[in-house]
């Protein structure tokens, strides 16, 4: 470990953590949104990975169309401002909860950093049995953002971002990645992170730059 990072460690390297900037202090959701939201969500993605990868008959995809509009108007009454949906926030849930995020599973969460394993599905895929380029940096992303909170930053955005795709990155195979912060000057926090499948072998690898947001910044 760097003497940055060891430096880095807590919440007390830089003051002001819990001003954030202009963004909300949001929490995680107490209960994962409730004992069947989980499985709301995992059949949603198993739905995705089905709609992209079906050829049905008319009259099948009629149904199911008139049963994903039913849905749909079921949960509309329930929407709620940002941050207190469960979707997002259910940190016990793969992908937190989350339809946007990779469903992966956070399995050290740290001040040396975060690793996180899981698969690109189906609804990831891009051609040719391989997850789409830019599926990639929303894993990345959305893994220096955990990085940033586990070092003690304050909230920070991406600045920028940067994935060399070394090879392939198949779906449906089990893969980890793990990333941590390199160095921090100021407001600025630089990380790296490299995708592995499980012989240890890199399909990409990424870096990028968190600055931490000035009061007032959205
Ligand atoms: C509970 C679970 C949690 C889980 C938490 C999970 C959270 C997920 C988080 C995801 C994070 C995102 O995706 S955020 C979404 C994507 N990112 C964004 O939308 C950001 C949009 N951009 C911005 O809002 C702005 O550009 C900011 C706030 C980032 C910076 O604006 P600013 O404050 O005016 O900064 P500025 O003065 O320009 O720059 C400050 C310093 O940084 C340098 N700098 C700025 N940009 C760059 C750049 N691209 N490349 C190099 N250097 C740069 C400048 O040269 C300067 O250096 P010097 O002269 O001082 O040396």
């Amino acid at each position: 470990m760097s003497e940055q990072v060891e430096r880095g460690r807590g919440r007390g390297d830089v003051d002001g953590y819990e001003k954030h900037g202009g963004f909300p202090v949001y929490r995680a959701a107490e209960d994962d949104g409730g004992p069947d939201f989980g499985r709301l969500i995992e059949a949603m993605r198993v739905l995705q990975d089905a709609a992209v990868s079906v050829s049905a008959p008319a009259d099948v995809v009629r149904q199911a169309a008139e049963q994903a509009e039913a849905l749909a108007a079921l949960l509309e009454p329930h929407r709620v401002p940002e941050g207190q949906q469960p979707g997002g926030r259910s940190m016990g849930l793969p992908g937190r909860g989350s339809l946007l995020m990779l469903p992966w599973t956070v399995d050290k969460f740290d001040a040396t950093g975060v690793r996180s394993t899981g698969v690109f599905r189906r609804f990831h895929m891009g051609g040719n049995g391989a997850a789409h380029g830019g599926t990639l940096p929303l894993l990345f992303d959305d893994l220096f953002g955990m990085i940033t909170h586990a070092y003690g930053r304050p909230i920070s955005r991406t600045a920028y971002l940067h994935v060399n795709y070394r090879k392939i990155t198949p779906i449906d195979t089990p893969l980890v990645i793990e990333g941590q912060v390199d160095r921090v000057d100021g407001r600025k926090t630089f990380i790296t992170a490299k995708l592995m499948d499980a012989e240890g072998t890199v399909l990409a690898d990424g870096e990028a730059l968190m600055l931490v947001l000035l009061p007032g910044q959205p």
